[in-house]
C-alpha cells in the first residue's frame, strides 16, 4: 500500500532532512511537500530526486500563516489524495529573536547551564506582529494554521479502516511559564515562540483524547538544537562561524545538540516506524545525538495537564468559528464590490 505523507515547511532544514530520510526508508512513498515558497519547494524536490530518482514527490502551495491559504491547500489535498497516513506539522517561525547576553553569561556560571543550553530558558525573546487575518503571526504559523489544516483534513485523517498520524515539531523551548490560556496568541508577552510550542504540546494531547477512537494519533517531538535558517536568524552568521567549534565541543556534554538537520529529524523518522498504539500521548519524543554522533530517540514526559489541554482545544474551536465567519463576511464584501451597479 502506497502511504501518503504530507510535510509542512519541507523546503529546508529539518523538514527537508525528514523527507530525505523517509524516501530512504520507504521507496513507495507518496510525499507531499507543503510549502509557502514554490521556488524553494521546487529546489527541494530537485534535491530529493537527485538521490531518489524514482520517488513520487508532489508540491503543494501552503502558507500555514494564512487562513485562506490553509483552506485552499486542504481542498487541494482532498482532491489529490484518498488518504493521508502522516501529516508532519513542521513549519515554524521565530521572528526577530533577541538573546539576552547578560543573562547568558550569568547562566553560564550557574547550575542551570545545561538547561539553558538545551532549552534557551531565560535568554531568548522575540518580537511578534499581527498578520493579515488579525492573528499574532507566531501563533498563526506555529499553531493555529496547523490546527485548521487538521480540522479541514479530518475526513481523510479520521477515515474508517485505517490509522492516521499527525506529528508536531515542537521544542524543548516550550515552557508552561511562557503560556497563558487567557492570552492564547501571546499578544502581551515576549516569548511567542515558546508559548506557541507549549500550545502545540497541549493541543497534541487533546487531539489524542478526542480523535484516537477515530483512528487519528497525535505526537510531539523536539529536534534538539539544529543549525538551520531558524537558528542562523538568532545570531549574525560570522558569530555562528566563530562559536561553531564550541558548539561541537558542547555536544560532548549534552545530547540535545543534534546540530545537523538529519540528526534533528531522528525522532520524526523514528515515529514513522512505530505502531501508533505503542506511543505515549503525554511524552515528547526527543531527537538526541551522542558525543560520537550516534542518533537516538528518547521519550520524556511533558509538563502538561488535561484540564488546560481541554480548555485550549475548545478555545481553538471557538477561534476557528470566528475566523471562518470573518472570512465569509470578507468574501461577501469582495463579491458585492465586484457586482456591477
Ligand atoms: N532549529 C532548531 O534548533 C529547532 C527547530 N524547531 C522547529 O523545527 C521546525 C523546522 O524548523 P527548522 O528546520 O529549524 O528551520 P527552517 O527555517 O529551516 O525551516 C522552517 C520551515 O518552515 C517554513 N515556514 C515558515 N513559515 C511558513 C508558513 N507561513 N507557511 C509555510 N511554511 C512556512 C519555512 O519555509 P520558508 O523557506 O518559506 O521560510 C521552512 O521550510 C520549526 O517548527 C521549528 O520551530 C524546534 C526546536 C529546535
Ligand atoms: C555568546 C552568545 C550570546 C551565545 C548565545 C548562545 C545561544 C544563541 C544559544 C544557546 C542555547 C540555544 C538554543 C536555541 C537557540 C540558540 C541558543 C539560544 C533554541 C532556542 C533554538 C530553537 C529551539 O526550539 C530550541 C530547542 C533551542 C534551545 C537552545
Amino acid at each position: 500500500m502506497q502511504r501518503v505523507v504530507v510535510v509542512t515547511g519541507a523546503n529546508s532544514g529539518i523538514g527537508l532532512a525528514l523527507c530525505e530520510r523517509l524516501l530512504t526508508e520507504d521507496t513507495q512513498l507518496r510525499l507531499c511537500l507543503a510549502c509557502r515558497n514554490m521556488q524553494r519547494a521546487e529546489a527541494a524536490r530537485d534535491t530529493l530526486l537527485t538521490s531518489h530518482a524514482d520517488a513520487r514527490v508532489d508540491l503543494l502551495h501552503l502558507d500555514v500563516g494564512s487562513v485562506e491559504s490553509v483552506l485552499a491547500a486542504a481542498q487541494e489535498v482532498k482532491a489529490r489524495y484518498s488518504r493521508v497516513d502522516f501529516l508532519y506539522l513542521n513549519a515554524g517561525i521565530m521572528p526577530n529573536p533577541q538573546v539576552d547576553v547578560k543573562a547568558f553569561f550569568k547562566g553560564l556560571f550557574s547550575t542551570n547551564v545545561v538547561n539553558m543550553f538545551s532549552t534557551a530558558e531565560g535568554i531568548l525573546t522575540q518580537q511578534d506582529r499581527v498578520n493579515a487575518d488579525g492573528l499574532q503571526e507566531v501563533f498563526a504559523t506555529n499553531l493555529f494554521g496547523h490546527f485548521l489544516l487538521i480540522r479541514e483534513l479530518e475526513p481523510l485523517l479520521c477515515e474508517a479502516g485505517h490509522t492516521s498520524r499527525v506529528v508536531w515539531t515542537s521544542s524543548s523551548n516550550a515552557r508552561r511559564s511562557a503560556f497563558n490560556i487567557e492570552d492564547l496568541q501571546h499578544r502581551n508577552g515576549t516569548e511567542p515562540y515558546s508559548s506557541s510550542k507549549y500550545a502545540s504540546d497541549l493541543l497534541s494531547l487533546a487531539l489524542s483524547k478526542h480523535k484516537n477512537s477515530q483512528g487519528l494519533f497525535s505526537s510531539v517531538i523536539c529536534p534538539g538544537l539544529v543549525m538551520t535558517n531558524l537558528t542562523y536568524g538568532i545570531l549574525p552568521s560570522f558569530f555562528w562561524t566563530l562559536i561553531m567549534p564550541i558548539m561541537w565541543l558542547i555536544r560532548i556534554f549534552t545530547n540535545t545538540f543534534t546540530l545537523t538537520p538529519s540528526n534533528g529529524a531522528e525522532a520524526l523518522h523514528w515515529l514513522f516506524l512505530q505502531k501508533p498504539e505503542s506511543l505515549d500521548p503525554r511524552a515528547k519524543y526527543h531527537s538526541l545525538t551522542s558525543g560520537l554522533g550516534a542518533n537516538y530517540t528518547q521519550p520524556r514526559q511533558m509538563d502538561i495537564d488535561d484540564d488546560m489541554s481541554e480548555v485550549l482545544y475548545s478555545k481553538l474551536l471557538e477561534l476557528e468559528k470566528e475566523v471562518r465567519r470573518k472570512l465569509s463576511e470578507r468574501n461577501a464584501d469582495d463579491k458585492a464590490e465586484t457586482v456591477p451597479q
